[in-house]
């Protein structure tokens, strides 16, 4: 569902759309438990104090049980060492009741990020960031699919329809965790993907030839409005923390100046409300088929 604003562009609402998937994961959950006695359950770790990312644990935590399944979680000190982290790690391998494990990044310094990752039993790696998850991907089979750009083409397809054949797509940003992955699938739905990033030569000028735009940045209100073909799906995936108001209240803003680029573009995603909500609620649909595929039932219908 969406809803308009009084700019031209459709607001492409992720709290809405994300709702709908979690209804159904919550309906997919109750029937786990009801025919199989399963309750799917999701790990996750967080290690030091960071303050956004706390506020993401506790979103997942309360999508996680708002839906019916386990919520784990594990606050590790800042100064936790990396023997520490594999050890928890190691066991959340082993225990049944646990199906999906997601380490929240970034890791303090003293803890190789890579390590970690590839630390995680690929069957529990909800995220899809360990090497046998991203191999698979490219080369074509169904791993767990990173939540944040599974969720940026679910935004897509319920915006644009399920053919995205042929349209140009433009990703600004390659991280592993969105913009490297988000091409991947783009290319599965057909699309023609460039890729940009911080040596990328007219990016305005690039960004003009794009029917789907993803800026994946981490730069505040970075992409402007006259870099927006008219009509084109702008999906903003950026999540800024501004300095408080006089109010006291954190301001999120993402990496498209929504105002400028709602006057150009045909659809566009805000921030927050728009794949952020998508991003947990992709999160559940990895740990129900975790859980599925561990327990040798098959997985649930999709919508
Ligand atoms: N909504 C959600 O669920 C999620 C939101 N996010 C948000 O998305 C944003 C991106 O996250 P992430 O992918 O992890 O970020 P990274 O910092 O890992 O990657 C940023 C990318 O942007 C590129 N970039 C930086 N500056 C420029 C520039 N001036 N011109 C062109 N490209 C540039 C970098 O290029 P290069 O590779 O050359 O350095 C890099 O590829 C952040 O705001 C993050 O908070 C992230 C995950 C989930
Ligand atoms: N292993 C790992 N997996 C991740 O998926 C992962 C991670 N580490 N590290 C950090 C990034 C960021 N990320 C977000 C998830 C939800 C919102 C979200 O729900 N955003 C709300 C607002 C949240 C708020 O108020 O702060 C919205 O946009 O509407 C945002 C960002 C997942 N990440």
């Amino acid at each position: 569902m969406t809803t308009t604003t009084e700019t031209a562009a459709t607001r492409i609402d992720g709290k809405v759309i994300g709702g709908e998937i979690r209804e159904r994961i919550a309906r997919e959950v109750a029937a786990l438990q009801a025919d199989h006695g399963v309750t799917p359950g999701l790990a996750v770790v967080l290690v030091g104090g960071d303050e956004a990312s706390q506020v993401y644990v506790s979103h997942k935590r309360k999508a996680s049980l708002a839906a019916g399944m386990e919520s784990f979680e594990h606050y590790l000190d800042e100064d936790t060492s990396a023997d520490e982290l594999l050890a928890l790690i190691d066991k959340l391998n082993r225990d049944p009741a646990v199906n999906g494990i997601l380490v929240q990044l970034p890791l303090p310094a003293q803890i190789s990020e890579d390590a970690v990752l590839a630390a995680i039993d690929p069957d529990k790696d909800v995220d899809g960031f360990h090497e046998v998850n991203t191999g698979r991907l490219w080369n074509g089979g169904s791993p767990p699919v990173p939540c944040t750009a599974l969720g940026c083409v679910l935004l897509l397809q319920h915006t644009l329809g399920n053919d995205l054949a042929g349209r140009h797509a433009v990703i600004v940003g390659r991280s592993n965790i969105v913009g490297k992955p988000l091409a991947n699938l783009l290319l599965r739905e057909n699309c023609t993907v460039t890729v940009a990033h911080s040596k990328t030569r007219d990016l305005p000028g690039l960004c003009r030839q794009a029917d789907i735009l993803v800026a994946a940045v981490g730069r505040p209100k970075f992409v402007q409005g006259d870099w927006i073909k008219p009509g084109a799906t702008v999906i903003d995936v950026g999540i800024n923390r501004l300095e408080a108001n006089a109010d006291g209240k954190r301001r999120l803003v993402g990496d498209v100046n929504y105002a400028a680029a709602a006057e150009v573009a045909g659809a566009i995603t805000p921030v927050p409300g728009g794949v952020g909500p998508m991003t947990i609620a992709c999160l559940l649909h990895n740990t129900v088929r975790a859980a599925c595929q561990q327990k040798g039932l098959p997985l649930p219908a999709d919508d």
